[in-house]
């Protein structure tokens, strides 16, 4: 029999896309719920509790709830995309690639936290460096970041495509997080496995889906010795063999004049960069992603599949 998939919050802008990301497979069995119904408690508990794997596409307190209403069925898994769960130990963090180990633990967990748009950037291009000894401890981290407005969900892109509603936002670029108390912050500096939080700045442009996360560094705050050229061949030995995270060559990255944040839009990969130059003293990393894609329901399906593996 196959497999039984819910996805709670599945009318909503990260339950959809998994939902189109679905659309096609006969290997599971999607269960639905009307969308006038999908705030009825009592039908959505039966369905979290019929499933094999439940993703939950919800707030965070929707989620919280979602799995206190599992917490006693130990046949159903779940992943989840809101921020509840991500730096609580005994959830698996769903970041397949950013270490050896972490496809294993996701493949044979029962819950399972899905990364944050921004994060999945930001850690993806430090992670590998703190674990490879080069991103120094102490280092004054700082993450600036531009995400396609769907990262707001149903409300924002209500805000930025209806210009006739009293919020509309009209703005073509906007930085916000400005008190500097974003909610990725605790889970990049737990995942990002830093010493010191990052100071985040994320903001948000007129355009649905797409994103771009810079962390920029100075070389001689770093190990003795670190080079551009060490830098990327330290990502490109740590994303050997992945097609899912790959890392653009310096031969590629040095001609380029621009980046476009809506390149990777509709697709699940994500692209690292190492920018500067040679015998410079200065780098700057980059991510590109979909925030919708690594950054969101891409992952989700990545993390299913690993875990119907098992
Ligand atoms: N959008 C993105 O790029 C990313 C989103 N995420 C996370 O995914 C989760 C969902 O976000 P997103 O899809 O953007 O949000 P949306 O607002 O687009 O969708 C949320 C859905 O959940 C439903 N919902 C809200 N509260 C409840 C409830 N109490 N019971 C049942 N259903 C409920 C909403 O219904 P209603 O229409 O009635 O409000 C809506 O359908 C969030 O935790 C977000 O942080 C993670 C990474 C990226
Ligand atoms: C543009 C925008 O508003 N982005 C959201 C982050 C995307 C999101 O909600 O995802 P997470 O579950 O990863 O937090 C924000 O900054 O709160």
């Amino acid at each position: 029999m196959a497999p039984k998939i819910f996805i709670d919050g599945e009318h909503g802008t990260t339950g959809l896309q998994i939902r189109t990301r679905m659309a096609g497979r006969r290997d599971v069995e999607l269960l639905s719920i009307p969308e006038a119904e999908r705030r009825n408690a009592a039908i959505r508990e039966d369905m979290l509790n019929s499933a094999d794997i439940a993703i939950l596409c919800l707030p965070d307190d929707a989620s919280k709830e979602a799995v206190q209403m599992v917490s006693a069925n130990n046949n159903v898994r779940v992943i989840d995309t809101s921020t509840a769960y991500r730096v609580d130990p005994s959830w698996a963090y769903g970041f397949a690639e950013m270490d050896k180990e972490q496809a294993a633990k996701i493949s044979s967990a029962r819950f399972v936290a899905n990364p944050g748009c921004y994060p999945t950037g930001a850690i993806g291009l430090m992670r590998p460096l703190r674990a490879a000894g080069i991103l120094s401890d102490g280092y004054p981290v700082s993450v600036n970041a531009v995400s396609g407005y769907t990262g707001g969900g149903k409300q924002m892109i209500a805000q930025m495509e209806d210009q006739s509603r009293d919020d509309a936002i009209s703005a073509p670029h906007f930085l916000y997080g400005l008190t500097l108390t974003h909610k990725h912050v605790p889970e990049m500096k737990i995942h990002g496995l830093l010493d010191r939080a990052p100071i985040f700045a994320p903001s948000v442009g007129k355009f649905a889906q797409g994103m771009i996360v810079q962390v920029p560094l100075h070389l001689d705050m770093l190990a003795s010795g670190t080079t551009l050229e060490s830098i990327h061949a330290a990502l490109t030995a740590h994303y050997a063999g992945q097609d899912i995270v790959t890392v653009a060559p310096l031969a590629d990255s040095g001609k380029m004049a621009r980046v476009d944040a809506v390149e990777l839009a509709g697709k699940d990969t994500m692209k690292l960069f190492v920018f500067g130059t040679p015998g410079g003293s200065q780098v700057n990393l980059v991510a590109l992603l979909d925030n919708l894609g690594k950054g969101a329901s891409g992952a989700a399906v990545q993390n299913m599949d690993l875990m119907l593996a098992s």
